[in-house]
């Protein structure tokens, strides 16, 4: 493989377009090639193709990053078969898809004429701006190289936990994947509880975002456990005690959130096949 894979990244939505961005915004992009029939336009660093027959003809790429919806996925590899022909079976999929494994991709992609290594990932949309954390899975059918330009695609775009189980992605999904959703949606109420305060909705929005941001930078540039970091804002019988009496009532944010994460697992293998 050269040292600057060549990348098909089919489907840039939401999820594939934050890789997009996160890639072309690291020191050394790939060499990219994006499928995604509802986006348009080309630039210097990309050519942007509606469908696979306009994937130029001497575009081998070495990986397919596969950003399509989980149920979209069979179809989208037939079409990449019927347009690629042998070049399918050059390459290797990387599925950054919730659920979907890797023995199913690997089906579809035997159909469409190629028996080919499907690895996958679970990365979160703050890939867009570098911030980005995925869980990784290579098959042991996936070749030594195949593993290490995946996982460096992972990388480009923010830190990568590298996993021996497959099963493990649905939890992953479950607490990263989706992860990001969950902080947004802490942002939103912040933000509303403010305003039912008497804050005008500008400053409530800049104190909540603010303090998300501030939070997620100690977590990660402290040594202290979360759990520590919450004790220190706590004063006996002051503010914080008074709010997280009610947050941390066991049917409260602890059984909310265990629960919460237990059915987006539960989804992520249910739309495993
Ligand atoms: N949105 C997120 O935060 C995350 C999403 N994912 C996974 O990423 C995948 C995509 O999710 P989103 O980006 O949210 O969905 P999306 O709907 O925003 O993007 C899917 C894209 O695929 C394109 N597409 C569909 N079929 C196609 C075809 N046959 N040929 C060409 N393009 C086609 C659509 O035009 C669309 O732009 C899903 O499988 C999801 O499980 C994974 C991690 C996080
Ligand atoms: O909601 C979903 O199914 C996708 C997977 C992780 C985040 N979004």
């Amino acid at each position: 493989m050269p040292s600057v894979p060549s990348i098909l990244l089919a489907g840039c939505g939401k999820m594939g377009g934050a890789l997009l961005d996160g890639w072309l915004a690291s020191p050394t992009p790939p060499r990219l090639v994006v499928l995604d029939r509802h986006r348009t336009g080309s630039d210097d660093d990309v050519r942007i193709v509606r469908t696979p027959s306009e994937i130029p003809a001497d575009f081998q790429p070495d990986i397919i990053v596969l950003a399509v919806k989980p149920g979209a996925a069979d179809d989208t590899i037939a079409a990449l078969g019927a347009a690629l022909g042998p070049r399918l079976a050059r390459t290797a999929i990387l599925s950054v898809m919730a659920g979907r494994t890797c023995a199913s991709l690997s089906e579809a992609a035997k159909k469409a004429g190629a028996d080919i290594p499907v690895l996958r990932g679970m990365p979160n949309t703050p890939s867009a701006i570098g911030a980005g954390i995925s869980g990784f899975y290579a098959p042991p059918a996936a070749t030594e190289e195949q593993k290490t330009v995946c996982h460096d695609l992972l990388f480009a775009v923010g830190d990568v936990v590298t996993l021996d189980n497959e099963k493990d992605l649905s939890a992953v999904t479950a607490i990263s994947g989706s992860g990001p959703a969950y902080v947004f949606l802490l942002a939103e109420l912040l933000e509303k509880a403010g305003i039912t305060e008497g804050l005008s909705p500008k400053i409530a929005r800049r104190l909540a975002r603010g303090t998300i941001y501030g939070a997620g930078r100690m977590l990660d540039d402290m040594p202290e456990n979360a759990d520590e970091l919450r004790k220190a804002v706590t004063s006996p019988k002051g503010t914080t005690a008074a709010a997280l009496e009610i947050l941390m009532a066991p049917d409260a944010w602890p059984r909310t959130v265990e629960k919460a994460v237990d059915a987006a697992t539960k989804r992520a293998d249910e739309l495993a096949n």
